[in-house]
């Protein structure tokens, strides 16, 4: 088995003027390459934080973390960027469209920012399969204002993938889509495990999707 993350968190703190909270004490992930991983838990247990630690986004906790056979804390800038835009793929609840784009150029938008290497390798293709799988091809020329919440969910979705990271991160990616977008979006996540062997880790409420995945972690609450 390869391992594509090792993480060990003793724990994360925020803090606030008046507040301090501790979630994820002694939490402990191992994941193997092309894995599919669901995570549940009550409201607060900490399940987008812990995607904001898998994904690089948020590096202030105390713990070890070893992410693609590399240590994190001797990643440099630029590589940590890079890994971010090409080998990870988010598919945030906050991950906002920018409203003076069209869908298109937001789906696209990874593509920009692509290494000289990879700028262009199967851009056209890539786009054509994900946008025909999710069925998004009618608001490809609307902004974002102008789409309705599953319509801007799937695009975030799109963008989120399209790069064929090896490691996809979504956190609820079908919280606001009727029963047959929801299908589509989990189809088109499990091929790309199959085909790309691509772990994906989701966080769900929906217990019915969490058991499609090959290990489910129940997260809790901290005392
Ligand atoms: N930036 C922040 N500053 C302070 N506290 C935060 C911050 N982000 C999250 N928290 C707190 O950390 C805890 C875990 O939050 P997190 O969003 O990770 O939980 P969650 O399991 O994803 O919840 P939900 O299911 O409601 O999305 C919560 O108590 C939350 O209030």
């Amino acid at each position: 088995m390869t391992k594509i993350i090792d993480l060990s968190v003793k724990e994360k703190i925020y803090k606030s003027k008046k507040v301090q909270i501790s979630i994820l004490n002694d939490f402990r992930l191992e994941v193997a390459t092309g894995e599919k991983i669901a995570i549940v838990g009550e409201s607060g247990a900490g399940k987008s934080s812990l995607l904001n630690i898998i994904g690089l986004l948020d590096r202030n906790y105390f713990g070890e973390y070893t992410l693609f056979g590399s240590p994190t804390d001797q990643l440099h800038t630029n590589q940590l960027a890079q890994w971010r835009n090409q080998r990870i793929g988010f598919v945030l609840q906050e991950s906002a469209l920018i409203n003076s784009l069209t869908i298109e150029d937001n789906i696209k938008l990874p593509f920009l920012y692509a290494s000289p290497d990879k700028k262009g390798v199967g851009e056209i293709e890539d786009f054509d399969t994900v946008v025909s799988a999710i069925e998004i091809r009618h608001i490809l020329k609307k902004k974002p204002l102008e789409c309705s919440g599953g319509e801007k969910a799937r695009a975030v979705f799109a963008r989120g993938i399209i790069m064929k990271p090896q490691l996809i991160l979504a956190d609820e990616p079908t919280a606001s889509l009727d029963v047959e977008n929801r299908e589509r979006i989990v189809t088109l996540l499990f091929n790309m495990n199959k085909e790309f062997n691509t772990t994906i880790i989701t966080v769900t409420h929906d217990l019915e999707i969490a058991n499609r995945h090959d290990r489910v972690i129940h997260l809790e609450r901290s005392k």
